[in-house]
């Protein structure tokens, strides 16, 4: 079957080919209401315009004021057949054969914005974000670095999905500055803790599921329905000072050591995208209880990569490179483990996979595990980096790569500036 292909113009590198169309949203100037997009090479398709000039035609979409609103909340909460019907209609608008709006220079130069000079918002109001713990790689080198060499990872880890309850209110798009935390820690052999700037400063390169349908309060997911919550994924940046971490974290779990910031990219790119990508997740034993097993046992072959850009610095070097198949327990035994006791997810929630490390050294997905809580620098553009600097940008990168075409996250950055005086 030959290759779909867009009127608009893709470069065979591109992200954002008409196979991807990834959903955020945008302003296309500075005094624009905030609207959803989705992305198409190096333009955004604007659709709250397709919206208006009556091109959502079909019996789900056609008088549905979705795409009228300032976030896509509304959108992803209407399901798979709303999510399907979406896509079949915008595949067809952009692609090559299809004239409506091809050949409709009015419309297309209202609703064809070039992204160079789009400002990116937050694509859902996120209500809820939680952080899961799913890779094993990770765990059992934060086990070995902050308990030691007992238990690494602990008895209940292969049988749950665990996971601690995170802060929305401080998810912020790609691009946005992070301001270095002030917190107590204590040093290890010190005998009073101090106050002041984090002096460990770390990234977690993570991604992190959409939550589209919610559940009813006292309703659980089937584990065998969980995938029809999920409306797509993002990159993420769960930015943790490790020196407040660790002091504070026992007994309750992270807390001021990671809540001061999560960055998240602007393009949420759909199940239906990631499909082609869809692989085999990895064998589970000991086998989980009846409501964590589920009939198909999925992952997706994303390749990651994380970036240190230091101030000053043209280029960026890149610190480790891993796979969202690595990880142990999948998105769909996430979501549903997430509501077996009968917690609702609303839609936009936002479920971080946790950090996605993977078997070897170079595969590691924070700075704690590559220089092993700062005892071995690493070489970043000709710089010795332990942990994070002022000035530092961390940029996030994920694609998956087909022999016609590539779909991409495009990227999640950050920038480190310093801590407050
Ligand atoms: O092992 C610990 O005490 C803590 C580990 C983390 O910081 C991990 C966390 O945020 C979850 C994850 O990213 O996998
Ligand atoms: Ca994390
Ligand atoms: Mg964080």
């Amino acid at each position: 079957m030959a290759v779909l292909k867009s009127f608009v113009e893709v470069h065979p590198d591109s992200h954002f080919p008409i196979q991807n169309l990834p959903y955020g949203v945008f302003k296309p100037q500075p005094s624009s209401s905030p609207r959803p997009g989705v992305a198409i090479g190096d333009y955004v398709l604007d659709l709250s315009e397709v919206a208006s000039a009556g091109l959502f035609d079909g019996p789900l979409l056609r008088n549905s004021d979705s795409f009228l609103q300032p976030n896509l909340n509304k959108f992803v909460s209407l399901g798979r057949p709303a999510w399907k019907e979406a896509r079949a209609t915008l595949q067809k608008l952009l692609s090559a054969t299809e004239p409506t709006l091809r050949d409709n220079k009015e419309l297309r130069q209202k609703a064809l914005v070039p992204l160079s000079s789009v400002e990116l918002l937050l694509p859902v109001v996120v209500g809820d974000y939680t952080d899961f713990f799913t890779s094993l790689h990770h765990t059992k080198n934060c086990g070995l670095i902050f308990r030691g060499p007992q238990t690494p990872v602990l008895d209940n880890w292969y049988r749950l999905p665990v996971a601690y309850h995170g802060r929305a209110s401080s998810v912020v798009i790609s691009g946005t500055d992070i301001v270095r935390p002030r917190g107590q820690a204590h040093p290890s052999g010190g005998s009073t803790p101090y106050f002041g700037p984090s002096l460990k400063l770390d990234f977690e390169l993570e991604m992190a599921t959409i939550v589209g349908p919610g559940n009813e309060l006292g309703k659980p997911v089937d584990i065998n329905n969980a995938e029809d919550h999920i409306f797509g994924l993002v990159l993420m940046n769960d930015w943790s000072a490790r020196d407040i971490q660790a002091w504070e974290y026992i007994p309750l779990g992270p807390f001021l050591g990671k809540s001061f910031g999560t960055t998240i990219s602007p393009w949420i790119v759909t199940l239906e995208a990631l499909e082609p990508f869809a692989s085999q997740a990895p064998k589970q034993d000991p086998p989980p209880l009846p409501y964590l097993t589920e009939k198909v046992s999925k992952s997706y072959d994303i390749s990651l990569e994380a970036h240190i850009k230091p101030a000053g610095h043209e280029d960026s070097g890149v610190v480790t490179r891993t796979n969202l198949n690595h990880l142990y327990w999948t998105l769909t035994q996430q979501l549903a483990h997430h509501t077996i006791n009968g917690c609702n997810l609303r839609p936009g929630d936002l479920l971080g996979t946790g950090t996605v490390s993977g078997p070897e050294p170079e595969s590691r997905g924070c700075l704690l595990e590559l220089t092993w809580n700062g005892q071995n620098a690493l070489s970043v553009n000709g710089l010795n980096r332990k942990f994070l600097e002022d000035g530092d940008e961390v940029i996030i990168t994920g694609y998956c790569k087909g022999s016609d075409y590539t779909i991409g996250f495009g990227t999640c950055s950050g920038k480190i500036v310093p801590a407050a005086p």
